[in-house]
């Protein structure tokens, strides 16, 4: 046996042994030994020449790579900039399912209910039309920070964060088109690339998470539409959080399940439950047969016909309470947007967010419905001496801002030092006063104030890059 596998609970191994061959343990135990693939995913939006050396395609991501070498992601500025997602492989087969069984090419509401720190939030938000709306939700209060950045890194403004228990969904009636519940599991797919999952294991942290995944399963179905898609994964081989459930959902006889295509070289292995009479499948991720972590993923079709109409109503009087901008300072927003016309305009404690058109009556709703921890894009505060807008960061590194807006580019180690706020050796923007955006290699790092003799760095600080570059 090898060291590392030499330190995995016993517990673990012996109940292993009863779900694999004696070829198989072998084969993960020598697996379990290797470092763990690293991989990335880069954002639709934000196309940047990444120069990673040695890259291959992850089979089943369109827009994934495996790096043969890990390099040092804290240090490329384009990390900062959004160009891309440092993501586990096998959590990339998201995009298969969503590929194969989500009405992509329609404008859709998609619910991640477990969503934190955004991984499968970004890769759905990637596939999404620009009229789509994403609700990204986590319900542990600090997790949704970084689930916030990462979003905001990823530019869109078709997004709203949530802080809601599954419960609170359910008064949505069939409101989403498409739900994921990445459930919190025992993560013992995760027990090579991090350790700390290695001593936070136990059977009770098994019979905990399925208690809580058994919960949220349970109230899927009464805000999902007849016809929509459900995917439910975990990031564990325990049958007690993932062939269970298979069951549960079959038992609820509210479900049709699905296949996914599948390329025998991926070396995903398909696990049949049957319940009532009906087969269902779950693909695991497993150390020695797919170059990835631990995964275990489900797909099913809720049973009925759509209704044509919305099944909830929120009382227009609640909905009045959402404060709009008022239509003078909406005109000031617009001017700083590539299409100003498609955006409104919301203000909460003198912040100003622009929120996709089409999807206003949306937000409102989820706002008076829902605990929304950020939405769309935040554009900054106005000046209430000049009504002009002092603009956020967010805005800086969205995809909608305008792009008439003065920018300059800069080299490395300028782009390092601006991601330290740190004098960078430009001192001024030829022509330009004013706010201003860094970019390196086209993609927006942030802003700049443009002074007759000097550059004030806007980079936020509590994003700024602290290691010693
Ligand atoms: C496996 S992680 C999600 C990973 C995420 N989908 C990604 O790809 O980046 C599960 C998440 O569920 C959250 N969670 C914990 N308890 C929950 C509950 N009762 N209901 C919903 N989510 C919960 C955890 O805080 C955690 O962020």
């Amino acid at each position: 046996m090898s060291n590392r596998a030499e330190k995995l609970p016993k517990k673990f191994i012996s109940r292993l042994e009863g779900q694999l061959s004696e070829e198989d343990i072998i084969a993960f135990k020598e697996a379990f030994d290797e470092f763990a693939p690293v991989s990335y995913r880069t954002n639709p939006f934000k196309p940047a020449e990444i120069d990673f050396s040695d890259i291959t395609p992850v089979p089943w991501c369109d827009e994934a790579h495996y790096i043969a070498k890990r390099p040092s992601f804290a240090k490329d500025p384009l990390i900062f900039a959004g160009a891309y997602y440092v993501q586990e492989a096998s959590s990339m087969f998201l995009w298969q399912a969503l590929k194969q069984h989500a009405p992509l090419e329609k404008d859709i509401k998609v619910l991640d209910l477990c969503a934190a720190p955004g991984g499968k939030s970004t890769l759905i938000n990637s596939l999404i039309t620009e009229k789509s709306l994403l609700v990204a939700n986590e319900v542990v209060d600090k997790r949704a920070t970084p689930l916030i950045d990462n979003l905001v890194r990823w530019g869109n403004p078709n997004t709203i964060v949530t802080a809601n228990y599954s419960d609170s969904f359910t008064q949505l009636r069939e409101y989403f088109d498409v739900i994921v519940a990445d459930a919190p599991c025992s993560g013992e797919g995760m027990f090579r690339k991090d350790p700390k999952t290695i001593d936070a294991w136990s059977p009770m942290l098994i019979n905990s998470c399925s208690d809580v995944q058994k919960e949220i399963v349970d109230y899927i179905p009464k805000s999902l539409k007849a016809g929509g898609l459900f995917i439910y994964s975990t990031c564990t081989f325990s049958p007690q959080e993932n062939e269970e459930r298979l069951e549960q959902i079959l038992d609820s006889e509210e479900f049709e399940p699905l296949e996914i295509d599948l390329d025998p070289s991926w070396g995903i292995t398909k696990i049949e439950v049957e319940k009532n009479g009906v087969k269902a499948t779950g693909y695991r991720f497993i150390f020695h047969k797919t170059t990835g972590e631990g995964l275990f993923l489900t797909a099913f079709i809720k049973k009925g016909e759509p209704s044509r109409h919305q099944k909830f109503s929120v009382s227009p009087k609640k909905m009045k309470q959402v404060f709009m901008l008022r239509k003078r300072e909406s005109e000031e927003m617009r001017k700083w947007l590539e299409n100003g016309n498609d955006f409104d305009f919301y203000e909460e404690e003198d912040e100003i967010y622009a929120i996709p058109k089409n999807l206003v009556q949306d937000f409102k709703m989820l706002f008076v419905t829902q605990t929304v921890r950020h939405q769309g894009i935040k554009m900054g505060r106005l000046n209430k001496k000049n009504n002009q807008l002092i603009p956020d960061h967010e805005l800086a590194v969205s995809n909608i801002i305008a792009s008439n807006i003065p920018s300059t580019e800069v080299e490395y180690r300028d782009a390092i030092d601006y991601l330290k706020k740190q004098d960078m050796s430009i001192k001024t923007i030829q022509g330009v006063k004013g706010w201003a955006l860094i970019k390196f290699k086209g993609l927006v790092l942030g802003w700049v104030k443009v002074l007759p003799n000097r550059l004030n760095n806007y980079y936020p600080t509590e994003h700024r890059l602290v290691k010693n570059v």
